[in-house]
């Protein structure tokens, strides 16, 4: 956290890790003859090493597919995540909101929803290939506070 004077002093950068991202499982077979949903996911916005986003971000809006139910889901409090089932992969619209909130506009963050373990070169893994079934994937974003209030 800056000092009170780093917060005053102009042209400093404070800067923040911020990962997101999604982890992903396959439904067993008698839940997904029920809605044709494949997977279960969650959706994270997460500080680096577990540590405590909460004491610069205020709540976390996350924009789902619009076939979903209430597609805008926001969160107020950490773990700041959303956890949902479904049959594909999309894009995801993520909105950090900062405290104090007038001085720091929100960020906004896109993030592909991925069900499947990807080889580098975007083929789908087979599940016998060693790898976790369910898909990690992280985008880190150090998340830049310019002449902080
Ligand atoms: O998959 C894709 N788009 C998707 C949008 C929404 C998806 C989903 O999983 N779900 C909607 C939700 C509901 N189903 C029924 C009632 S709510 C479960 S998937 C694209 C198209 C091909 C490649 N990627």
């Amino acid at each position: 956290m800056a000092t009170p004077s780093q917060r005053r002093t102009k042209g400093v950068t404070i800067v923040r890790p911020i990962v997101y991202g999604n982890v992903a499982n396959p439904l067993p077979p008698r839940k997904t003859q029920e809605t044709d949903h494949t997977h279960k996911w969650t959706v994270s916005v997460r500080g680096v090493n577990g540590e405590d986003i909460s004491y610069y971000i205020k709540k976390v809006v996350f924009k789902l597919h619009e076939t979903y139910q209430n597609p805008l889901r926001t969160v107020e409090q950490p773990p700041f995540e959303i956890t949902e089932t479904g049959w594909g992969e999309f894009e995801l619209a993520i909105k950090l909101h900062f405290i104090p909130e007038s001085n720091e506009k929100p960020v906004p963050l896109y993030h592909n929803l991925r069900l499947h373990p990807y080889e580098e070169d975007g083929t789908i893994l087979s599940a016998n290939k060693n790898k976790p079934v369910s898909s990690f994937q992280y985008d880190e974003l150090a998340s830049v506070f310019t002449d902080p209030t």
